[in-house]
């Protein structure tokens, strides 16, 4: 019993990590509009399950790198607010690792997009 509660319990920890980064994380929001642009092009456009399925994990993709980016900049923070060269280097890394996914995210989507809209 303790051990069904224990693990439910992580999962109001791991919603509440959520729920923490689109509050405060303002880059989350902007991943959320993306999203949801997303959703709705692809129902307009009638996009075939494989093209769905690309586009949701790369969505996921995205959300997961932002989260995880969240999370090195308020540990670099708890290290140490003074400025620091390993820490704007982890900061800037973990950034990074977010403009990759939306570099090729950008690039899935033409791929996934153009013919439709050159059909239209
Ligand atoms: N303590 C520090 N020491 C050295 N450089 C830092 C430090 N804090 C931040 N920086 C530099 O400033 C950049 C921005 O850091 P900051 O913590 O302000 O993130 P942010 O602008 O809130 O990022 P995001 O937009 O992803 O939330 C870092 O990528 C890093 O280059």
């Amino acid at each position: 019993m303790n051990r069904i509660r224990r693990h439910l319990s992580s999962y109001r920890y791991s919603v509440r990590g959520i729920v923490f980064a689109f509050r405060y994380e303002n880059n989350m929001l902007i991943h959320l509009a993306a999203a949801i642009a997303v959703v709705v092009v692809n129902a307009l456009l009638h996009v075939n399950p494989t093209e769905w399925l690309i586009t949701l994990i790369l969505i996921a993709l995205a959300w997961m790198a932002e989260i995880f980016n969240t999370a090195i900049e308020k540990l670099a923070d708890r290290v140490t607010k003074e400025q620091d060269e390993l820490i704007g280097k982890a900061k800037d890394l973990a950034s990074g690792a977010v403009l990759v996914i939306c570099f090729f995210a950008v690039i899935c989507a033409s791929i996934i997009y153009l013919p439709y809209i050159l059909k239209l």
